[in-house]
């Protein structure tokens, strides 16, 4: 693929978001095309969230402009929601129902007929090591059961966007090498996975360029290994200090690596 057929898939310029008279973003501007598994970074409080849920139309920008695979999360929502699935914290599923059932019903919204969505879901078996996780009711789940299903659930019509915003927190290291893969596998044409986490070395191993927010500002945008090389440091999580020292937080989300 050629530089220039490569799709941008993610356009954000300028995004604030405003709680009140708190800022909890401070004009963020980053992109991403096709084929990254794209790394939202920070700690606790950055604005992972706040962003992400405007990226899936959740949540309105209180000034700026967003684009999902080329479609204004503002004027174009349901163009964007039918190309993104989203995995947040929050998310829960109906006590009574099996996975496999949970799995069926979301690909009826989605239109998908029968033999469709029997190969869908034994795909995601596959991938995801779903298992007996399928035939037992999610009131009866354990944390990994009940994640791997809801990121089943997520992107059950095969969306080109993932949003996964802290997947992989309450995971133990068996469900979470499982997601892990499963998001590597997503790094393809046509694609984007965006990853949020404040646990640096998770992106360390997923992500081919992450941004790091702080305080509502970005700090920095880049592949891994420049930003290492930038700060001299030795992993991101360090790299994330050295530039909280040396820089104070950028509100202008302009320093790019
Ligand atoms: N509805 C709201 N009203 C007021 N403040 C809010 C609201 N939602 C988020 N905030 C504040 O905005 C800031 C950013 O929150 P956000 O959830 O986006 O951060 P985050 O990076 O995802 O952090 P975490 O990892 O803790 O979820 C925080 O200071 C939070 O308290």
């Amino acid at each position: 693929m050629t530089q220039a057929q490569v799709q941008t898939m993610l356009d954000i310029q300028n995004v604030t978001k405003t709680y009140g008279k708190f800022t909890a973003l401070k004009g963020v501007t980053l992109s991403a095309p096709e084929g990254e598994v794209f790394g939202l970074l920070g700690p606790n409080g950055a604005g992972k969230t706040t962003l992400l849920r405007i990226l899936a139309t959740l949540l309105r920008p209180t000034s700026g402009t967003a684009a999902v695979a080329g479609y204004d999360v503002l004027r174009q929502p349901e163009d964007v929601r039918r190309r993104v699935g989203v995995v947040n914290g929050g998310m829960g599923l109906p006590a009574r129902l099996t996975g496999r059932e949970v799995l069926r019903s979301f690909a009826g919204l989605y239109g998908m007929g029968r033999a469709q969505t029997e190969a869908r879901i034994a795909e995601l078996d596959a991938q995801l090591e779903l298992g007996r996780t399928l035939d037992v009711r999610a009131g009866d789940y354990s944390t990994g059961m009940k994640q791997k299903v809801v990121i089943a659930r997520a992107v059950i019509q095969d969306p080109p966007v993932l949003i996964l915003d802290e997947a992989a927190s309450g995971l133990d290291i068996f469900a979470r090498r499982t997601l892990l893969d499963f998001v590597l596998a997503t790094r393809a044409p046509g694609r984007l996975t965006l990853y949020s986490t404040h646990v640096m070395s998770e992106a360390e191993e997923v992500c081919d360029r992450v941004a790091i927010l702080h305080e509502g500002g970005l700090l920095t945008v880049g592949r891994i290994p420049d930003i290492l090389k930038q700060t001299g440091e030795s992993n991101l999580e360090r790299a994330f200090f050295a530039l909280v020292r040396g820089n104070g937080v950028r509100g202008d989300g302009q320093r790019a690596v």
